[in-house]
């Protein structure tokens, strides 16, 4: 659905996004994430054909995004919310949809329809003749997604979709982003919220100009090396307890019956919770522990997407 190869954009000096390859697959909920100033603004831009590219191509739908002539059917098949939500002020919500919907050629019949439904789903119902200009910050950033989405576009473009949103709402906004994936939609979303991210997104890419990492949040948070995990056992005996230590820097204790709360290794009958090294992965502890003869029931990660992007953006600077 969105392919993207080597796509690079410099503004003068500045490197803003460094040949980015990518694909994005039919109904998937895609999450860029990265720091400040990390590319992801220009990404979005380029994706949907509101800035050019320095090198590099995308196609979306099979739309090549560079090619000026396809504008037109770029629009139809893109919708965007752009960082500034940008509004005609004297528009009411309603006017507001109903003039993007003419702009998309929709048919009266389907445009309101399609304006109800948005205002119903978006919680705009009853503010929607209130005048654009005097909707609160978080309506407005509703309103310009119900404005992206007012010709039911296949592919969705979001930078910053709930930043503005109190709790309630943001919830409904990440619902209905779930939803639009259930239609078969593909969602792009730039977000800074690590846990929205994890929740709503099938794979997120990790973004600092160049592309540091792609992958599943629960693919990149077991590729995390240090951190806390918690091996569930049949029984926990002292060759597993052993091979678990090794792997553990700063494990006290003799290794044979349960160990001080706060070391790198606690255990107890069915359990061991341990706190690796940087550099030590959790399948690197499951591995050994299986070796010395455990048998593992569960493993959990105490660790964050939040602690794993940190880490990459991290080890990169
Ligand atoms: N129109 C522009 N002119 C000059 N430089 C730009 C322009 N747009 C973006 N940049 C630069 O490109 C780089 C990437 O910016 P971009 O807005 O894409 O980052 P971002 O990841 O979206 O950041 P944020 O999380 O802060 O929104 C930054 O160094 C920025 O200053």
């Amino acid at each position: 659905m969105i392919s993207v190869e080597g796509l690079t954009r410099r503004f003068g000096e500045t490197v803003a996004v460094d040949g980015l390859t990518v694909e994005i697959g039919d109904g998937e909920v895609f999450g860029l994430l990265g720091p400040n100033g990390a590319g992801k603004t220009t990404t979005i831009r380029m994706l949907a054909g509101l800035i050019g590219v320095t090198s590099g191509r995308a196609t979306v739908c099979g739309v090549d995004v560079t090619d000026r002539s396809a504008g037109p059917r770029l629009r139809g098949l893109v919708g965007v919310l752009p960082e500034e939500v940008g509004l005609y002020g004297d528009l009411s919500a309603a006017q507001t949809l109903d003039f993007f919907g003419r702009l998309q050629h929709l048919r009266p019949g389907v445009r309101a329809e399609r304006i109800d439904e948005l205002l119903n789903r978006l919680d705009l119902w009853d503010r929607r003749d209130t005048p654009a200009a005097s909707l609160s910050k978080g309506l407005k950033q509703r309103l310009a997604l119900a404005r992206a989405l007012v010709h039911d576009p296949p592919v969705v473009l979001l930078d910053e979709p709930t930043a503005n949103l109190d709790p309630e709402v943001a919830r409904t906004v990440r619902e209905f982003l779930v939803d639009l994936r259930t239609r078969g939609h593909t969602v792009v979303i730039n977000t800074h919220r690590l846990e929205e991210a994890e929740r709503i997104c099938d794979r997120v890419g990790i973004l600092r100009t160049r592309l540091l990492r792609v992958g599943a949040p629960t693919d990149l948070r077991a590729s995390m090396t240090g951190g806390r995990v918690t091996i569930g056992l049949e029984q926990v005996t002292d060759p597993v307890l052993e091979a678990a230590q090794r792997l553990c820097s700063g494990a006290t204790g003799n290794g044979r019956g349960h160990l001080p709360h706060g070391a790198a290794l606690v255990s107890g009958d069915r359990s061991i919770t341990a706190t690796l090294p940087v550099g030590t992965a959790v399948a690197d502890l499951v591995t050994a522990v299986v070796l010395a003869g455990g048998r593992v029931t569960t493993v959990s990660q105490g660790e964050s997407l939040e602690d794993v992007y940190l880490q990459i953006v991290e080890e990169r600077s």
